[in-house]
């Protein structure tokens, strides 16, 4: 299949994982623009991927059959009011990352009726090891859903939900999920070199053990709760740290930040829904 000439609005960090994956999946560099403000940002873009990029989010959109919206959510109104009147007849797909931005707030700023897919990405794209929510708008056929399934699978692991707002659910599980298990990282890091590790041997220690349990749970096929199990002999050390994590509530703690996580996106929403 051809690929999409994909414009890339915004050349941040979302943009950078994305690119990084497409390219690593074979990618033809030259089919990537990407816009951003900032020279030195594209510039390196360019000597990091060799794809196209500009300072002008027109140019970026002149030649594209897909538009990739990466910037912040708070400056969504006036880049996608700054692009409605430059959008040419060659698109035929939008795709959002923003997080809590609605399809419709988009289609509203963008004064057009072109199909919005939504996808909820994270950071681990770059390795095209991503978890990557989508959902689409009514305006999108069979064709451009598989497009933008297509440039989405090329960076890690897709499912379709079915209803818009379970993108937040989504944005609070695995668009955000890369740094709660970050936090968790470096603090079961800092507990290590408490415990008198050295620094190096805390971290690597901490790091190949978050690789090993990530991986035995992908590929074993047993659920985390009997690979859990398995470590946590009776009356043993595992027993006992779990205990603690158990009595600090930390099963609340996680619903709870997940929650706000959510409620975040959503407010979000609302508040740039009243901006359309
Ligand atoms: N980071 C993540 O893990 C994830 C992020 N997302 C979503 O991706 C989007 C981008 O996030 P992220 O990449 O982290 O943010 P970044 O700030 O890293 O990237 C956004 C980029 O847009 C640039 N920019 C600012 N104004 C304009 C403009 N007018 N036209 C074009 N580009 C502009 C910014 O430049 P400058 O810095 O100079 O302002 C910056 O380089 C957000 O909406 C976020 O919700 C979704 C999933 C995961
Ligand atoms: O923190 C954020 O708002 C973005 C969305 C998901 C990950 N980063």
């Amino acid at each position: 299949m051809k690929q999409a000439q994909i414009a890339f609005i915004g050349g941040g960090n979302m943009a950078t994982s994305l690119i990084a994956g497409l390219i690593a999946d074979g990618y033809e560099p030259r089919r990537l623009i990407v816009s951003d403000p900032d020279r030195a940002k594209v510039d390196a873009l360019t000597a990091r991927f060799g794809v196209r990029t500009t300072d002008s989010n027109a140019a970026a959109i002149a030649e594209a059959d897909t538009l990739v919206l990466c910037v912040k959510p708070q400056i969504a109104p006036a880049v996608c009011r700054g692009l409605a009147s430059e959008l040419g007849s060659r698109l035929s797909l939008v795709v959002s990352v923003m997080a809590g931005v609605r399809e419709a707030t988009i289609t509203s700023w963008l004064g057009t009726d072109l199909p919005i897919v939504r996808a909820m990405p994270n950071t681990p794209a770059m390795l095209q090891a991503g978890a990557i929510g989508l959902h689409a708008s009514p305006q999108a056929n069979a064709t451009q859903r598989n497009q933008a399934e297509t440039i989405l699978r090329a960076v890690g692991m897709v499912r379709w939900v079915a209803d818009e707002d379970l993108i937040d659910a989504v944005t609070a599980i695995s668009g955000s999920g890369p740094a709660y298990f970050f936090l968790l990282m470096e603090t079961l890091e800092e507990a290590a070199v408490a415990l008198g590790l050295p620094g190096e041997d805390a971290r690597l220690l901490t790091i190949q053990t978050a690789l090993g349990a990530a991986r035995m749970a992908i590929e074993g096929g047993d659920p985390p709760a009997t690979l859990r199990e398995r470590v946590t002999s009776p009356g043993g050390t595992t027993e006992a740290a779990l205990k603690v994590f158990a009595d600090g509530g930390l099963g609340d703690l996680v619903a709870r930040a997940a929650a706000a996580a959510r409620a975040r996106a959503a407010k979000l929403s609302d508040q740039l829904t009243e901006q359309s």
